[in-house]
């Protein structure tokens, strides 16, 4: 058997990632979502942890750096990585979605101005409606934007919905659902087959049990 090198994306689903892992064969003795420490092994030091920025997680599967990756599929669709994904782990569940002010109507012809922090995904969206927009990237606090005049709509995840209430703002369109999912090098999928089949057999497991 080839040691495997799984990519763990920091932020929300982490911790309940590690709790699906701990129903499998694989765990993480030192690991704590909050150490400090960036690397991890198992115990028969057959699966290497690197415990890294959700958004870097497609890259570090894209380019062999991790054999493989579990991480939002929202990151996934932003990095547009060329990886295979093989499993949704049905944790981290929100959406994506344009949302404003309650009863926003642009004004005929005008272009919209759309703040978001995935500018990728949302640039796809208005495409494939043949809208023409303009991006406003952020890094955070995006439901700000409607309300202070920096963006006519936002394309974020919304997961309870409570962010957009308490700002005033409501989905206008929903996008398309998110949640955590794993995914796989191309070449990894093919030299170490039999490594990568069993980790992602223990995870199905571990979901239906
Ligand atoms: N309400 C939510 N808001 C944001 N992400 C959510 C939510 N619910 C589930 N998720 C999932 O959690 C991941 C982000 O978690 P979190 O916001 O803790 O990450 P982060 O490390 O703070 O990310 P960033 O550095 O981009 O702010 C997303 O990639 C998404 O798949
Ligand atoms: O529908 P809700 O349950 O309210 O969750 C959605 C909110 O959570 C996320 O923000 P996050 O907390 O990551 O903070 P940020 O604005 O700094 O990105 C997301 O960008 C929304 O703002």
């Amino acid at each position: 058997m080839q040691p495997i090198t799984l990519a763990l994306a920091k932020g929300r689903p982490a911790k309940s990632t590690i709790a699906l892992l701990e129903k499998t064969d694989v765990q993480f003795n030192d690991f704590h979502e909050d150490s400090r420490k960036l690397v991890f092994y198992n115990s028969d030091r057959s699966i290497k942890l690197l415990f890294v920025k959700a958004i870097d997680v497609p890259t570090y599967v894209e380019k062999g750096a991790a054999d493989i990756g579990i991480v939002g599929k929202d990151n996934i669709l932003e990095s547009k990585a060329d990886v295979y994904e093989l499993l949704d782990l049905k944790i981290g569940k929100c959406k994506f979605a344009v949302a404003g002010k309650k009863n926003y109507t642009p004004e005929k012809g005008q272009l919209l101005t759309i703040a978001t922090k995935y500018p990728a995904i949302a640039q796809k969206h208005f495409d494939k409606k043949g809208e023409a927009i303009e991006i406003v990237k952020l890094n955070g606090s995006v439901e700000l934007a409607p309300l202070i005049g920096l963006a006519d709509l936002i394309v974020d995840i919304v997961e309870t919905g409570n962010t957009l209430k308490e700002n005033g703002l409501t989905v206008l369109e929903n996008i398309e659902p998110i949640s955590t999912r794993l995914i796989v090098n191309k070449a990894s999928f093919a030299t170490k087959s039999t490594e990568v089949q069993q980790f992602i057999s223990q995870l199905k497991s571990a979901l239906e049990g």
